[in-house]
């Protein structure tokens, strides 16, 4: 089998080498010449922990191939994947032009049957949009030639998008013909035999489940941030309340960590157009409504105790902050919280040294040297009033407190992913502030 994968970012990388490691013949293709030329010289544009790895394999065995020409990618091709961005528009709708031109441009050059699978994040209906646009295109070629089009979203976790693909909990289709039936199921061939669930189901729900899934995930993330703003004004610990609620199998244990808020390219995007699809519809959806907006109030949370701890004047002050991109496992700083917290810290005329173990280029196409950039997470604390922990990176988890307690000017932690234990920290002579934790 041969496909194309139109796109060649996280999700369309981490796909398109999957699947050529089942055995597909896959061809990336992406504008960005840059990235196509660093592919094809055995680098990578990504970090992403085992991809590497997969990548120079495939390539070495001849499944798979990285281009800048659609043509070239279509050639033979039994289906053709489009896992290009949607990012959210100035109103919060997903933004489709990426999308829609990857349409026309199939459409342009198709000569035989295709299917047409979109991979990237979509609104509700946009399966017909892009179904529409190849048609267009052919009927100005006067050219009659079939395809179809599938919806095959992706579920896949920055940090872990290799294990996620290759052990999916589900795959979801959304077929309207046998014909792009029979071509998904031989694509994903060797996810059946391996007894993956293969959902088909119509397109329209198919789009919708993408957009249900992440909100259903935020949702919980936003839930347990506020129980955790309640607890500390109550004297709980939201870890032990995780504990016990997670406990319970109909809860289950997974994506209930309270922290200083959500971030990446996917929950606070998917959130805010599935609002946009429902104000669309006249129907408002009050939940997520205030899930984004407990989101938004979250990534402030990490600076409303600075602030109320050193006052709300920070010149002279400085902190050395671990962990900048939005999760640990990714280089990643889409809607990060630490970019929230910095501009925060900065305003207020405070000094931020930060460390992260693969973040460190990205920040600084960000916000070039606006703040300081640590060698290492102990380099991070020189002289620093305090630490403050944005990304939960394995490293920082298990610190030699001798260290910290040396280069720091006082022993105080502002831990916005709960990695510490409070009550050591306190026993071990530290002012701790965690998110929602309960301290003497
Ligand atoms: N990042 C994730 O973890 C994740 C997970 C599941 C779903 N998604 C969804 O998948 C889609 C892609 O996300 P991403 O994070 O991989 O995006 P990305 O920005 O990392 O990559 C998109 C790529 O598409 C390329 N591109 C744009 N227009 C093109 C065109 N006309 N032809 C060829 N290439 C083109 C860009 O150059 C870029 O390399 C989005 O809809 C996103 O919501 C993302
Ligand atoms: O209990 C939790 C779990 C996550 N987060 C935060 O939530 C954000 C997203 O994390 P995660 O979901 O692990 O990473 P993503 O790569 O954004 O993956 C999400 O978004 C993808 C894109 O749509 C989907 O494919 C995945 O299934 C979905 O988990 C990060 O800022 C995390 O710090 C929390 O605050 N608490």
């Amino acid at each position: 089998m041969r496909i194309a994968v139109v796109g060649t970012g996280y999700v369309g990388l981490v796909s398109g080498t999957c699947l050529a490691e089942t055995g597909v013949t896959v061809t990336c293709v992406d504008v960005n010449s840059t990235k196509i030329d660093l592919l094809n010289d055995g680098g990578m544009p990504i970090y992403e922990p085992g991809l590497a790895e997969l990548v120079i394999r495939n390539r070495e065995d001849g499944r798979l191939f990285f281009t800048t020409s659609l043509r070239e990618g279509l050639k033979d091709a039994d289906a053709v994947f489009i896992a290009v961005g949607t990012p959210p528009d100035e109103d919060g709708s997903a933004d489709l032009h990426y999308v829609l031109d990857v349409a026309r441009e199939v459409g342009e050059i198709i000569n035989d049957y295709i299917v047409v699978v979109t991979k990237s994040t979509v609104p509700v209906g946009t399966n017909y949009k892009v179904k529409a646009t190849i048609k267009a295109a052919l009927e100005k070629r006067g050219a009659d030639i079939p395809f179809d089009v599938a919806s095959n979203p992706e579920f896949l976790k920055e940090g872990d998008a290799v294990n996620d693909f290759i052990s999916p909990d589900r795959v979801v289709i959304g077929v309207e013909s046998d014909r792009a039936k029979h071509v998904m199921e031989r694509l994903y061939h060797a996810f059946i035999l391996n007894n993956t669930p293969i959902l088909f189901m119509d397109i329209l729900s198919a789009e919708m489940t993408k957009y249900a899934a992440n909100s259903m995930l935020a949702t919980r993330i936003s839930f347990m941030n506020d129980i955790a703003n309640l607890c500390e004004i109550v004297g709980a610990d939201v870890e032990a309340v995780k504990k016990g609620i997670g406990s319970d199998t109909r809860i289950g244990k997974k994506f209930l960590n309270a922290g200083c808020g959500y971030g990446g390219s996917c929950f606070p995007k998917d959130v805010k157009a599935l609002i946009r699809t429902g104000d669309d519809h006249g129907h408002s959806l009050e939940l997520l409504k205030a899930v984004e907006r407990v989101n938004e109030n979250q990534k402030s949370v990490l600076f409303r105790k600075i602030t109320s701890r050193f006052g709300k004047e920070l010149k002279g002050r400085r902190f050395a902050m671990w962990g900048l991109a939005f999760k640990p496992g990714t280089d990643d700083m889409r809607e990060a919280p630490s970019l929230v917290l910095i501009e925060k810290l900065l305003e207020a005329g405070a000094v931020v040294r930060a460390f992260d173990p693969v973040a460190v280029e990205e920040c600084k196409r960000r916000i070039g040297n606006r703040i300081e950039y640590a060698d290492n997470m102990y380099d991070a604390l020189e002289g620093a009033d305090a630490l403050i922990v944005v990304t939960e990176w394995a490293e920082f988890k298990i610190p030699k407190f001798t260290f910290i307690e040396k280069a720091l000017k006082h022993k105080i932690i502002f831990d916005g992913r709960n990695i510490y234990n409070p009550e050591q920290m306190q026993e071990f002579g530290y002012e701790y502030y965690g998110i929602g934790r309960k301290t003497k």
